[in-house]
């Protein structure tokens, strides 16, 4: 079966060092992925050579089979690759239902002149409302973004990369900057993504990424060093070496 998502021999250096080092991997439909690895170890630019935000030296991406090193970020949206942003990047005078709605018109591209009136528009708002709620902040949805809280903020980044019918779906940190109390939130969000997608989240809480992924890849120096089950991650000598040491020793190690 052609992988959903693949990148193959992918390479990019800033200033002649390597932050990105010959980086091959594919994922099919309804995989779990975490992507792993110390500060500076190249994932947000592995995930920017990804969306199509970076062009790499060398190597390529691919979207159910298609070659899309050459196609601009949109064009990549458009064949399937979905993302959320580490940081928030949310209009704050604007509410949820319109966030989403404008996610749905840029989907269909039905955007531009019919910015104006689509809240009243019964296809894109039901759709936006069944996102919206699927996601816990049917309550919220018409509130101003400033009103609601920043794990709340999280979930509706999610939702608007959902709006777009992903195939593929890049999490940069879901949980990074969102209160403990809010984090199951985000967890059952996470738990509930539709089984066919392809997830691979980027993220540094260990708990989460064992509760979430099937499988983990840990990136050092531009590099994949690791690739295979959770339960094997802690055991293995480079990833304890690199980056989980303390983590392993503690009582979480399998
Ligand atoms: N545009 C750029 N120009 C020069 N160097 C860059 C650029 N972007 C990233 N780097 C360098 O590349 C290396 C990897 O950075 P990157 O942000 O991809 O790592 P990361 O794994 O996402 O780190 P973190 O977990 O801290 O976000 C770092 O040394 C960084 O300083």
């Amino acid at each position: 079966m052609t992988p959903v998502f693949e990148v193959n021999g992918l390479k990019k250096a800033f200033s002649g060092l390597a932050v990105t080092n010959d980086v091959s991997l594919s994922m099919a439909s309804g995989d779990r992925v975490a992507l792993i690895g110390p500060n500076g170890a190249g994932k947000t630019t592995f995930v920017n050579l990804v969306t199509g935000h970076l062009r790499p030296d060398a190597g390529d991406v691919r979207l159910n089979g298609e070659v899309v090193t050459g196609i601009n970020a949109t064009g990549r949206v458009r064949r399937g690759l979905g993302r959320s942003f580490q940081v928030t990047r949310l209009f704050q005078d604007m509410t949820p239902a319109e966030h989403v709605g404008i996610a749905i018109l840029q989907r269909d591209g039905r955007s531009g002149r019919m910015f104006g009136n689509f809240l009243s528009m019964p296809d894109v708002m039901e759709e936006a409302t069944g996102l919206l709620s699927g996601l816990g902040l049917l309550d919220l949805m018409h509130r101003k973004v400033s009103e609601i809280a920043y794990g709340q903020q999280r979930l509706l980044e999610i939702a608007m990369a959902l709006a777009l019918r992903p195939k593929v779906l890049l999490l940069d940190e879901p949980a990074a900057g969102v209160p403990q109390s809010d984090t199951g939130r985000i967890e059952r969000a996470l738990a509930d993504l539709p089984a066919d997608l392809a997830v691979l989240m980027i993220e540094h809480d260990m708990d989460l990424v064992f509760r979430f992924a099937k499988r983990v890849i840990v990136l050092a120096a531009g590099t994949i060093i690791f690739d295979g089950l959770p339960s094997e991650v802690t055991k293995d000598a480079r990833v304890r070496e690199a980056y989980l040491g303390s983590y392993a020793d503690a009582s979480h190690a399998a």
